[in-house]
């Protein structure tokens, strides 16, 4: 298991230092607290009290991954932190719906709060046209909500009209602009909508309820819009207008927005891939009406990718919210989500604690992120492979900010924007220019923004921020077609990274798990830790032989712990398929090691054919093996092969002769294993193999269409089509693979190793490690897995042990073969 957790130590500034803990499930933050001070800070001893925003741990009762220790945690040594704010516990709220500073969620307590540009200010705006101190809004101890402009130069519109004199009375759910902002404030007096019944997104559950109230609240705010109420989705590439209270409701204003990360209602993640909204973003609200905030959508299905341009503040703002919109509306098996950011760790790492950003297709990096000229070549590299290929109907949607760097990436990253839409990925390309102004007309900026950031032109809508503060967005469809125009909605890198941090330790409901992310697989994976076999003795041996049932096959580990099939009761042959020194020689001997501490030699033979080399040399020790040949010495294996067919031959006429059930069920178990079974079938010309080829093409064949009725299964490593089970070594590190059956999820798992000798503790300590978001776009750190070189191998070890338990079993009953 790992966990993110930002841990603040004595002193520490405010940010505190992020770290990554790696530790076997249900491990007590005792077990790590030492190293988790001396990570933060060198020489620190352990803290004698730890809190999680407000609450004190016990840490020997605590587990790492449970709540409230989970991804995306605060650890605060010595001192407690403010809790998360619970907005149903507080009579008003102001939330800031629309402006280049949205998504601000402030409780109103009583009293009154200042709104402004200032940073004193109880709602402090990041707006050039709002004042130092704007207004003020006044929650009276009747419930009341009035509001005082309070001389700003700009002004203040309550739906619509000036307010002149204060104090002005203000209805729930009124408007207020201010600059460019607009807040809406809501009273706790209306009575909530009902909801329409969903199963919410999972997290582990919180003890107390502290967010309970939050997510009544948010309900409230936010209920009203169920999908099924939602207007057929028409193409309009350049971005359209949504008119009417349902509109605003259906595309949520930035405050919902983070209020869904927070309180994990209904509507997180509400937009599956074929849902009617789905993959379409709210850019800001066109200002038309006072009393209402028409959104203004643009659809990435009809736009293909989404282009911005605009100074760079301003820009990354509004980034920040559309990336923050669709990670809150789709839930990682719909969204997957990339950035191609090189230099600009700093301000994309936020996106690290999002889910959507875990490599879940295999791909070789902690997150799927790009701060440096290699991070981006290999996301390019891993979505340019995707291209021409029918999408799984998950899409993905890549953060493109800044010069990809080299022709070859430039010219990679052009075709992505060109061919990305029709498999399913989408580009969300910054381009920094000035505002568009009178002085620097739209179309100049555009065409300048273009030809220094080409993969724009593959855009279908071009957002430009225009006017003298850059505040607004005018919207260009294909062709230069014009689109509407919007107050851009923006949010701060503060806003981003609260959002981001919330949605962390969510996941999908149990009916549609997310794929288990291949990077939380361990390095290396020892087969007998994994047969909890750690030390293999006679008796353990004598003792698992004795409780047999099935073939019980174990591949390695998966995320969630030891991984096993049972080939008794697989449907057909199995096939350990991989590249050159992928460990498919491995695999097999595992499988072998796996097979042989499930049953005695008396239950079992293992017949092992080598196709080239003798890699699996080191398992022909085990008592089980009756037979081990290779193609090197082709008399030997004609005799085999004509050996295997008479066998196969044998136990048909007992299958035949046998009562009721079979006869065959009396028979020991006979698994063949072919290491290069390419090599073995098709052997080049002048190979040693190649006279016995045809004969052993016959009998493996034999093998695959009589042996499951006769207790006889196949395993080869190398393509056998029609294999019932595949093994897929994947690349990355060494042993890396997905076991695929047909109609099931493929499952990653790291594949037993045993042919080395590794410590028994050496995948199992727990470990704490600094996070450094500019290297986690890079393979995940391979931390060296100790093999001893001397003294036996585990597949050694088991042999011996074997050995020894066999003796005194009962005789068996062994295959006729050489
Ligand atoms: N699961 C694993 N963990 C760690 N190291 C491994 C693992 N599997 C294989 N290796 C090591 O990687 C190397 C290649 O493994 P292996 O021979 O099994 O690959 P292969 O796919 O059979 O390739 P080839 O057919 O070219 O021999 C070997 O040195 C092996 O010890």
């Amino acid at each position: 298991m790992q966990i993110r957790l930002t841990v603040l130590g004595h002193g520490d500034a405010e940010g505190g230092t992020d770290v990554q803990v790696t530790a076997p499930d249900g491990t007590p933050l005792d077990a790590v607290l030492g190293t988790l001070a001396t990570t933060v800070a060198p020489g620190a001893s352990v803290p004698a009290v730890v809190f999680c925003e407000d609450r004190r741990l016990d840490p020997r009762r605590t587990a790492l991954g449970s709540p409230p220790l989970v991804d995306g945690a605060v650890l605060a040594f010595h001192r407690p932190l403010d809790a998360a704010p619970v907005p149903a516990q507080v009579p008003a709220t102001v939330l800031v719906v629309a402006g280049p500073d949205a998504g601000g969620v402030h409780l109103l307590r009583g009293g009154e709060a200042r709104v402004g540009r200032s940073a004193e200010a109880d709602v402090p705006l990041d707006d050039p046209d709002v004042s130092r101190t704007h207004c003020a809004i006044a929650l009276h101890p009747d419930g009341s909500v009035t509001v005082t402009d309070l001389g700003s130069t700009n002004g203040t519109l309550l739906d619509g009209a000036p307010v002149r004199h204060g104090p002005v009375p203000v209805r729930s759910g009124a408007l207020l602009r201010i600059g460019e902002s607009v807040l809406r404030v809501v009273a706790r007096r209306a009575a909530p909508p009902p909801v329409p019944p969903r199963p919410p997104a999972q997290v582990p559950a919180q003890r107390g309820g502290g967010r309970r109230g939050l997510a009544e609240w948010a309900r409230e705010r936010l209920g009203g819009a169920a999908p099924e109420a939602a207007e057929p989705v028409r193409p309009a590439p350049g971005g359209a207008v949504r008119r009417g209270e349902a509109a605003e409701a259906r595309w949520p204003d930035l405050a919902a927005v983070l209020l869904m990360a927070l309180d994990r209602g209904p509507r997180l993640w509400e937009r599956g891939a074929a849902h009617p909204d789905a993959f379409t973003v709210r850019l800001g609200a066109a200002q038309q009406a006072p009393d209402v905030l028409p959104p203004v959508t643009v659809s990435l299905t009809d736009a293909g990718s989404l282009g911005l341009v605009g100074p760079r503040e301003r820009l990354a703002g509004v980034a920040r919210a559309v990336v923050a919109q669709l990670a809150a509306s789709h839930p990682p098996g719909a969204l997957e989500l990339v950035a191609l950011a090189p230099g600009r760790a700093d301000a994309w790492s936020w996106l690290g604690w999002l889910p959507h950003v875990r490599p879940e297709r295999g791909q070789d990096c902690s997150l799927l992120l790009g701060f440096d000229a290699r991070q981006v070549a290999a996301r390019l590299r891993e979505l340019t492979r995707r291209l021409g290929v029918p999408g799984d109907g998950r899409r993905t949607v890549v953060l493109v900010d800044g010069d990809p760097g080299g022709a070859d990436t430039r010219a990679a990253l052009d075709r992505l924007a060109a061919e990305g839409p029709a498999a399913g990925i989408h580009l969300l390309v910054l381009a920094e220019a000035p505002s568009a102004t009178a002085s620097s007309p739209l179309a100049e900026t555009l065409a300048a923004a273009s030809a220094a950031v080409p993969a724009l032109r593959d855009c279908g809508t071009v957002g430009v921020l225009t006017g003298p503060v850059a505040t607004a967005l005018r919207l260009v469809g294909a062709g230069g077609v014009p689109g509407p125009t919007a107050g851009a909605d923006a949010v701060s890198p503060a806003w981003a990274e609260r959002f981001a941090r919330a949605l962390a330790p969510v996941r999908e409901d149990a009916a549609t798990p997310p794929p288990p992310s291949a990077s939380a697989l361990p390095e290396s994976c020892r087969l007998l830790d994994a047969l909890e076999l750690a030390r293999v003795t006679p008796g353990a041996l004598r003792e698992r032989w004795a409780r047999r049932s099935g073939l019980p096959l174990v591949l390695g580990t998966a995320a969630e712990g030891p991984l096993a099939l049972d080939l008794a009761e697989a449907p057909g042959p199995v096939a350990v398929e991989g590249a050159p020194g992928s460990g498919r020689t491995e695999l097999l001997s595992a499988l072998a090691a796996s097979l042989a501490t499930g049953a005695g030699p008396g239950d079992l033979s293992l017949l092992l054919v080598e196709g080239a080399g003798e890699g699996l040399r080191p398992c022909a020790e085990l008592p089980h093996v009756t037979s081990y040949v290779g193609a090197t010495d082709p008399v030997r294996m004609r005799a085999f092969t004509q050996a295997l067919r008479d066998e196969l031959k044998r136990r048909a006429a007992v299958a035949a002769e046998g009562g009721p059930g079979g006869g065959v069920g009396a028979l020991p178990w006979l698994a063949v294993l072919v290491d290069d079974f390419d090599a073995l079938t098709s052997p080049p010309l002048g190979a040693p193999g190649r006279p016995a080829a045809g004969s052993v093409v016959r009998a493996l064949d034999a093998v695959v269409q009589d042996g499951h009725t006769l207790r006889v299964r196949l395993i080869v490593a190398g393509a056998l089509p029609g294999a019932a089970i595949r093994l897929a070594l994947t690349g990355g590190p060494v042993g890396r693979a997905e076991l695929r059956r047909p109609s099931a999820p493929a499952v990653p798992f790291q594949a037993g190793r045993v042919t080395a000798r590794i410590p028994r503790t050496s995948t199992l300590r727990p470990t704490v490690t600094r996070l450094d978001w500019a290297r986690a776009g890079d393979p995940p750190a391979r931390r060296p897995v100790r093999e001893l070189g001397n003294g036996p191998t585990d597949v050694a070890l088991l042999a011996s042990a074997a050995a020894r338990a066999a003796r005194g079993e009962r005789a068996a009953t062994p295959a006729t073969l050489v």
